[in-house]
């Protein structure tokens, strides 16, 4: 059975984001000499390190509430991990401070606390279930922290028990359970109401929601559903009405709750909505009890306006021993079991394991919730390009004279697609990281790169430039400008004012192919010298002779020109940070007319 429930698991399971790079270089540049060098393949920055804790290399794993077997296993090929259940908020944070990563379930509360306890080590939090509602999500991101959760394994368990609990609120199975076990035989007490025929409204026509529609409508049940995001090809397939909020809960005999606790969502049903709900509905909730007003329905269900409640989450877990609610006669009560199947867990379990393996070793995660989700082939063919976006943010950004006060930057992608074919998200963010990063002590990553942008007053435009041509490449170039600064290299000045760099991808490797008004061609590795001179014969081997003297080994040199014997731009890539000495060397060549070195 586990088997066939993490295989169902898989089957929901969105593609893996393994990343793959061709490393081929065949330039053409306007003018180069290329030398044959290795590159490392390249990763996604979402995690600073996969942390080691100084003893041992492997990321550490805070495992706080239970997780199934298979899910445990994957974690401790990759992790050090540590169970530790029904810890004190106390202990939590005392904790984290040690941990690369942590998992939970719906019964503890990630909050601002533990972010900030973490002192920044705490890279990944996995929620192993659905609902983020026990997670500080802004925290999160303000701290670059990923979250990840496991949407699919437990959808088929969360539908079973919503069925479960209709038919056993529609027969009075509980109470008549209890009455027996006390020794009473009420047969006449415990009539039931019949669910052939009847209205179901299900509120959330998600995952769970439309699991819940297909199971009712087998059991003869007439099926609406109420909500504002849900496709109406989806609902229609399943041969269930999508109707507004009012006319769901108006004309239905049982409501079925499934949407997210949010803040449009929170107490949804209260004193209000119950007034407009037929006499004697009947009500089913295994979404969040925050979605419901907990004393609003004690007082529906005394005045008879809703027959019978089923409840499996609560505003509070668990509810106060004497909570009037479940208490309740008319009310049948399961505590947060709708996840509760040996097979979900496992499932789960393996989802979640499989989400936070794979962040920690710095890919993105399918099931991010506050990052970019970017399915798999597209982040393959954009991976190069997310490496050139961070590489001519960091380029920019250095270009600028004392290196503060960017403020605003506009970025212009050049395609021949379709502008809602090419997502940009990964790329902004990762111009971002290159723009704060070498000016800075944060650490910018996919998932707080926005927030960071915006904390330091940094705005950043995006633009598309359309191009005619074959859309088999995502982009033709980047151009990335900083306006309003001066610049440590007067060359870099566009006609329009702006700092301005320009930058391809050739054969999968990011190429920076203009500075200024210059076009040049230079592999984005190692690190950059830029030169202005003279254009005259023998430079290049001025300068790469200089650079060979003092043992900076040059992997490229290319030079732009505005036109012959003119002005040249000259860019040169080392592998060694030349010596001041060095540089001022080359700043000595009577052609040179100014020159930086610029680290990638
Ligand atoms: N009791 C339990 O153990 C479990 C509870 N859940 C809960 O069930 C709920 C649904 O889970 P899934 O179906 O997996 O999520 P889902 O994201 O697939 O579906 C939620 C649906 O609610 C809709 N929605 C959002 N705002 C709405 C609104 N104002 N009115 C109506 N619909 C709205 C969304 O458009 C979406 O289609 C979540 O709250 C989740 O936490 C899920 C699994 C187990
Ligand atoms: O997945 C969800 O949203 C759930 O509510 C399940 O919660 P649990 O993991 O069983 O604490």
């Amino acid at each position: 059975m586990a088997t066939s429930a993490a295989s169902h698991a898989a089957s929901l399971r969105q593609p893996s984001l393994k990343l793959s790079l061709s490393s081929k270089q065949s330039l053409s540049p306007l003018f180069s000499v290329s030398f044959n060098r290795k590159r490392a393949p390249p990763r996604l920055v979402i995690i600073a390190s996969a942390a080691a804790d100084g003893i041992s290399s492997k990321p550490t794993v805070l495992i706080a509430e239970k997780l199934g077997q298979a899910g445990l296993d994957l974690l401790q090929e990759f992790a050090n991990v540590d169970c530790a259940y029904n810890l004190s908020p106390e202990e939590l944070c005392t904790k984290i401070s040690l941990c690369d990563a942590l998992i939970v379930r719906s019964g503890t509360k990630v909050n601002r606390d533990v972010f900030e306890s973490s002192a920044g080590r705490l890279k990944v939090v996995g929620r192993a279930g659905v609902g983020i509602d026990n997670v500080d999500l802004a925290a999160a991101t303000e701290f670059g922290c990923l979250v990840v959760n496991a949407p699919t394994a437990n959808t088929v368990a969360a539908a079973e028990h919503g069925i479960a609990l209709l038919a056993a609120m529609a027969r009075n199975v509980a109470q008549a359970d209890a009455s027996v076990k006390a020794g009473k035989w009420q047969r006449n007490k415990y009539v039931g109401v019949s669910l052939v025929g009847k209205t179901l409204a299900v509120l959330g026509f998600g995952k769970v929601g439309s699991e819940v529609a297909r199971r009712a409508k087998g059991l003869g049940m007439h099926v609406i559903a109420h909500d504002p995001y849900a496709p109406a090809d989806r609902a229609r397939a399943i041969g269930v009405d999508l109707v507004s909020f009012d006319e769901a809960i108006a004309t239905a005999d049982f409501i079925s709750l499934h949407m997210p606790l949010t803040p449009a969502t929170s107490k949804v049903l209260n004193d209000e909505t119950f007034g407009k709900m037929k006499k004697g509905v009947r009500i089913i909730n295994v979404a969040r009890g925050g979605v419901i007003d907990e004393e609003a329905l004690v007082r529906a269900l005394d005045s008879g306006r809703v027959a019978q409640a089923a409840l499996d989450v609560f505003t509070v877990e668990p509810p106060p021993a004497d909570s009037k609610l479940v208490q309740h006669e008319r009310v049948t009560v399961t505590p947060h079991l709708g996840a509760s199947t040996m097979e979900a867990q496992e499932g789960v379990a393996i989802e979640i394991a499989e989400a936070v393996v794979g962040a920690l070793k710095g890919e993105l995660a399918a099931t991010a919730v506050n990052a970019p989700m970017v399915p798999a082939e597209v982040l393959t063919e954009l991976k190069p390009f997310v490496e050139l976006a961070e590489k001519l943010g960091r380029l920019a950004v250095q270009l600028v004279a004392g290196g503060s006060g960017v403020k605003t930057v506009k970025v212009s992608y050049a395609s021949s697609r379709a502008p809602d074919d090419l997502d940009t998200r990964l790329l902004r963010a990762m111009i971002t990281k290159g723009l704060i990063e070498p000016i800075s002590d944060v650490f910018v990553n996919l998932v707080n790169a926005d927030y960071t942008a915006k904390q330091r007053g940094l705005r950043l435009t995006e633009e598309r430039i359309l191009l005619d041509g074959s859309p088999e490449s995502p982009l033709e170039f980047i151009q990335v400008q900083i306006a309003n600064v001066e610049s440590k290299f007067a060359s870099a000045i566009s006609e329009s004012g702006e700092i301005k760099v320009e930058g391809r991808v050739k054969d999968g490797v990011p190429h920076l192919t203009k500075v200024g008004s210059f076009e040049v061609d230079v592999s984005l590795e190692g690190s950059i010298i830029l030169c202005r001179q003279v254009d005259q014969p023998g430079m290049i081997g001025k300068v790469g002779s200089i650079l060979g003297s003092e043992n900076v080994n040059v992997s490229f040199m290319s030079v732009g020109r505005v036109a012959p014997r003119k002005h040249a731009v000259m860019a040169i890539g080392v592998d060694e940070q030349p010596r001041k000495e060095t540089l001022k060397k080359i700043g000595d060549v009577p052609a040179i007319e100014e020159f930086v070195f610029l680290k990638l």
